[in-house]
């Protein structure tokens, strides 16, 4: 098992990517802490999923663009679980919406979640494994958006450029501490986030079209990327920026 003994925490762990990386962290042997927005009873299932496989599962309720979630997250992860490991920041939101009349609050509020929240947890997460003093692996879930544009996508894809230059910049500053800092960059991965965005059965099958593995991805293959950056198989890596995406980014012509 990959995180046998390790506590492992993630943002945005109700849904999506999120959630299979939390369950395949459980099954690789890691307790796991999750915070997300959603009410307590929506997570209750997941929950006893990762208790089945015999591990530990805690779950805290927040929003992570309010700072003060993250203290919340941390202090709970000490006091329930004894300290943490690996975390990786995950939450995001992608209100599609045309550039020219993008309302102000939709930019703010992207901000304020996908890169102020990756940057509040991150921060957090990394003092805590430096009081601890014994290393750790911070992972951020950017994209394949950090490397193009979107259309609909102008106040999202500049927020994870940032979360994947924020594990750039913290790779450097946390070196000295032994932890490694990296992110994954989804391509096009079915979850909730996209339900309406892949309604369109037109742009869904162009998207396809471009990928050499010939599907949209799944919130499991995320799972394992994840869970081995966070590893000890990956003890040597760090700043770095794992594309998992089918192929899609190289796919020019
Ligand atoms: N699905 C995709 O195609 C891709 C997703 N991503 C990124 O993956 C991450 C996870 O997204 P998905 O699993 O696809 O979507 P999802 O919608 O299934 O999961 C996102 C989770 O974040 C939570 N969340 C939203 N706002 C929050 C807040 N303010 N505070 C705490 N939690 C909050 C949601 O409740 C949800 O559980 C996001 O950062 C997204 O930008 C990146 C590339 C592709
Ligand atoms: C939510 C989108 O479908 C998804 O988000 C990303 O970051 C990918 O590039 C896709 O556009």
């Amino acid at each position: 098992m990959l995180l046998e003994g390790k506590v492992l925490a993630i943002t945005g762990g109700a849904s999506g990517i999120g959630k299979a990386a939390a369950l395949e962290a459980a099954r690789q042997g890691a307790d796991v802490a999750i915070t997300d927005i959603v009410a307590p009873e929506t997570v209750r299932s997941l929950l006893d999923e990762i208790e089945v496989t015999g591990r530990r599962a805690l779950y805290l309720q927040g929003d992570v663009a309010e700072p003060e979630t993250a203290v919340r997250f941390m202090s709970t992860i000490e006091s329930q679980l004894g300290g943490l490991d690996v975390f990786v920041s995950n939450a995001g939101i992608c209100p599609f919406h045309a550039f020219l009349d993008l309302p102000p609050d939709v930019l703010k509020k992207t901000i304020g979640v996908n890169l102020l929240g990756a940057y509040f947890m991150v921060q957090a997460a990394a003092n805590q494994m430096v009081r601890q003093g014994r290393g750790g692996a911070i992972i951020a879930v950017s994209s394949i958006s950090a490397l193009v544009g979107g259309e609909f996508q102008t106040h999202y894809t500049p927020t994870k450029a940032g979360v994947h230059s924020l594990m750039q910049s913290t790779a450097i500053a946390l070196g000295p501490h032994n932890i490694r800092c990296n992110s994954v960059l989804p391509g096009t991965i079915r979850t909730p986030i996209n339900q309406e965005d892949l309604a369109d059965e037109g742009k869904a099958s162009a998207m396809i079209a471009r990928i050499p593995l010939g599907r949209l991805g799944e919130p499991e293959d995320l799972a394992g990327p994840i869970v081995f950056l966070g590893s000890s198989l990956a003890s040597y890596v760090t700043g770095a920026a794992l594309l998992v995406d089918g192929g899609c980014f190289v796919n020019l012509q």
